[in-house]
This record gives structure tokens, C-alpha cells and sequence, in this order.
């Protein structure tokens, strides 16, 4: 099967040569082929080049894109997905005065998306994240992160596990799965936290480890949920049973936590509204990308990853939605490259190198996705109408995409 798309008015993240990620000022620089063809065969990007010197080529179809821009599918590569419920009131209650840290320390947060999620069962709980999955590759996401974290009880963190699993099963695209069952201290441990991490080292990461039911292994590292110690324990443990960490780093308060991470050859440090001197110093000359998680800013009222700072000391970074019931209630990856550029001063070019090809790396998905290259997964966007592709960040509320392409499928 072979699919030829023509007259493209410009084919973004054109990589002859495929690089794992960009850094520092190669952020800037965006190639890119004006009028362009692209071929597909089967599910693989097969070639492209210039209207100009188009070959002969009989494709089984061809499709007319004037006007059209066409880019690779956006690398999510920091999600919650799988929850249950919701938490509107917390946000009418935030509205009314209440701050994200007074609703958990009530007992609400994560806390009280963890008592839903245990109350729910398996199947609806798939049902619920399933519908979630398909809104945002509709909205051009074509490989994703997600955790576990809503659990915090063995049964309710293996059951979040097993529907990652299904849904990677079900879904014609990367799935990739991260166990965080230190994502929050349940009330039973609040007078002993140091119990409910033996619990999860002790018995729940072995479970998830010998059923595979995670890659990587995260943990909330943050004043009031996880301390640097639980961090380094943690994620010590994880290491002899092969999970890498992607981990969440400097939301509220700098504690070390990138550090840790990049001590840990972490493959992500995730969050990082708040940025130090030292932490900037630590992932320099790492193989840890940072990752910024710009609608969990807006919707929180919380500061923005500073992008500047970490792209001036030449390091890369990568853009993902934080998509969960508490911080961010949304997965639209457009609105995360529009308020990379609006709110983080991002170029247009360098939020759509964080959002492809450096969210594939935070996945390890770098060979595969996140540009457009001979032999990658043909996981492409294709654009309504718009004057350039700097209108789509800029359009910020509207929806640009007209069609999205999973492995040489239309979805
Ligand atoms: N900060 C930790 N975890 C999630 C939010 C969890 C919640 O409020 O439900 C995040 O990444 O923002
Ligand atoms: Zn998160």
C-alpha cells in the first residue's frame, strides 16, 4: 500500500540524517522542503523531495495537499491519561480562593483522584482513558508517555498499569508505560511515609517489574509528597530491575531533584517551573532531557519552565501536556507549542522541535518518530489551509489540523 501526498506547501522536521535530539541554539533552526512530495510505503516514510523533481511514481493513492503544511505527529512523552473522574470542583474551589496545595493537604489532589480510581473498575476505567487517547491523536498526538499514580494501593497501581497495557495494544501507536506509585503518601501513611515506600519498593515495583508492566519509573520529588532520600531509594531500587527514570522534578520547590535525576542517568527530568543555577549546571553534558509542561502552568497559575535559560545554556528541551485530572485537564499538544511560544518565549521553530522530535527522545522513540526521515514511522499531520506554520502556534485557539496519520493510516 502506497500513499503519495503532492503539492505540499511546506513539509516541516525534514531530517536527511536522523538525529536522536537538538540542543541550545539547533533549536532555531527548523528544515524544511516548500512544495514538497512525500512518499509512504506501508506504514514507513519511503521518500520526499521538491515538487520540482518529482520521479515518476504510481501510487496506490495520491492525495493534493496545496496549501497544506504537513509535519510529523507531536511525541507527548509526559501524560496521566488513565484516570477516573474528574476534579471540576476543585477547580471551582481554586477559583474561590483555595490554593492546589490547601485542596491536597484536605485530603483532595491526587488523593482524591487515587480513591476514585480505586473505586472504579477496570473496564470503565479503560473506557474512560481510551476515549481520552483517541481525543488527542485527533489532535495530532501520534506516540505517548503515560503513568500510573491514581493508585497507590497495590491492586489500583497494577490495575492503571494493565490498562496502559491494553491501551498499547489497542491503539495503533507507541504506548509507552511508567510506573509512579510515589506519586502521593495515602492518608493510612501520612504519620509514617517511610512505610508506604517500603511498600512500594518492597512489594509493589517487583510486581510490576516481573508481569513488564512498566519501562521507566517516576516519582513526585517535591516538598509535602517525596523527599531527595525516597527519590535516590527509589529510584536505586528500580535500577536492578532495568526502569529507567523520568521523573518529576521542580514544580513548586527546587530540592535537588535534577540533580538526583541526572545522578540516576535519568532519561527525563520533568516540571521544572522552578530552575536554580545548580540545576541548570547539573544537566549540563547529561543525556537527561527537561521537560516542560506548559498548560499545567496556565491552569495552575504557577511559572513557566524557564525555556530561555535552559536553551541558552545549550541544552535541549522537550514540550509535553502533563494530560490529568488535577494540574492540567487537557491533551492538546497545538495548545502546548502555542503557550511555549506565547508565554516561555519559544521560536515557533524551536517549539516544534521540542513538541516532535525531543518528545520522541524523552520516550526513546528517536529513531522511530519525531521527523520526518526515510525508514520512520509514518506518523504525519496534515494541515488545513494556513498561511505558514508559524499560524499554528499562533492561532492558538483554533483547531489547524484537518487529518492525522498513525503508522500510514488516516485516524
Ligand atoms: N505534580 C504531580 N502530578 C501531576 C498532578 C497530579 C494531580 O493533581 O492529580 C502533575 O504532574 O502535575
Ligand atoms: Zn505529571
Amino acid at each position: 500500500m502506497s500513499l503519495l501526498l503532492t503539492n505540499i506547501k511546506e513539509l516541516l522536521q525534514v531530517r536527511e540524517q536522523n538525529i536522536l535530539k537538538v540542543s541550545g541554539s539547533e533549536m532555531k533552526e527548523l528544515p524544511t522542503i516548500k512544495n514538497a512530495w512525500l512518499l509512504i510505503e506501508n506504514d514507513e516514510i519511503a521518500d520526499y523531495g521538491s515538487m520540482e523533481n518529482i520521479p515518476e511514481i504510481n501510487a496506490d493513492e495520491t492525495i493534493d495537499t496545496s496549501g497544506k503544511i504537513v509535519l510529523p505527529t507531536w511525541c507527548d512523552s509526559h501524560t496521566h491519561i488513565v484516570y477516573a473522574g474528574n476534579r471540576e470542583q476543585e477547580f471551582a474551589d481554586r477559583i474561590n480562593g483555595l490554593s492546589y496545595e490547601e485542596i491536597a493537604n484536605r485530603g483532595g489532589g491526587i488523593l482524591n483522584s487515587a480513591k476514585t480510581l480505586q473505586e472504579t473498575p477496570e473496564d470503565e476505567v479503560y473506557k474512560q482513558s481510551a476515549k481520552r487517547l483517541e481525543e488527542v491523536m485527533k489532535l495530532g498526538t501520534g506516540a505517548v508517555e503515560i503513568k500510573s499514580g491514581y493508585g497507590l494501593t497495590e491492586e489500583a497501581e497494577l490495575k492503571m498499569l494493565r490498562v496502559i497495557k491494553k491501551l498499547r495494544e489497542n491503539y495503533n501507536l507507541p504506548v509507552k508505560s511508567t510506573f509512579l506509585g510515589a506519586h502521593a503518601i495515602p492518608k493510612e501513611y501520612k504519620n509514617d511515609p517511610d512505610a508506604y515506600m517500603d511498600l512500594v519498593i518492597n512489594e509493589i515495583l517487583p510486581k510490576v517489574a516481573d508481569q513488564k508492566l512498566a519501562e521507566y519509573i517516576d516519582i513526585f520529588c517535591e516538598k509535602g509528597y517525596f523527599s531527595l532520600e525516597d527519590t535516590h531509594r527509589l529510584l536505586d531500587a528500580a535500577k536492578k530491575f532495568g526502569l529507567k527514570p523520568k521523573i518529576h522534578v521542580n514544580q513548586f520547590n527546587a530540592i535537588g531533584g535534577v540533580k538526583a535525576g541526572v545522578e540516576h542517568k535519568a532519561l527525563s527530568v520533568d516540571h521544572l517551573e522552578v530552575m536554580n543555577d545548580e540545576d541548570i549546571e547539573a544537566l549540563k553534558g547529561s543525556n537527561t532531557m527537561p521537560v516542560a509542561l506548559p498548560s499545567c502552568s496556565l491552569f495552575l497559575s504557577i511559572p513557566y519552565t524557564p525555556a530561555r535559560r535552559i536553551l541558552d545554556a545549550d541544552l535541549p528541551l522537550a514540550l509535553a501536556t502533563d494530560f490529568n485530572p488535577g494540574s492540567t485537564p487537557s491533551g492538546n499538544m497545538n495548545l502546548v507549542v502555542s503557550l511555549a511560544c506565547i508565554k516561555m518565549k519559544m521560536t515557533p521553530e524551536e517549539a516544534i522541535n521540542a513538541a516532535t522530535i525531543n518528545g520522541a527522545y524523552a520516550m526513546e522513540l528517536s529513531k522511530t518518530h519525531g521527523s520526518i526521515t526515510k525508514g520512520k514511522k509514518a506518523n504525519f499531520i496534515i494541515t488545513k489551509e494556513i498561511p505558514s506554520y508559524t499560524y499554528l502556534p499562533y492561532a492558538f485557539g483554533s483547531n489547524s489540523i484537518e487529518s492525522v496519520y498513525i503508522n500510514g493510516k488516516m485516524i
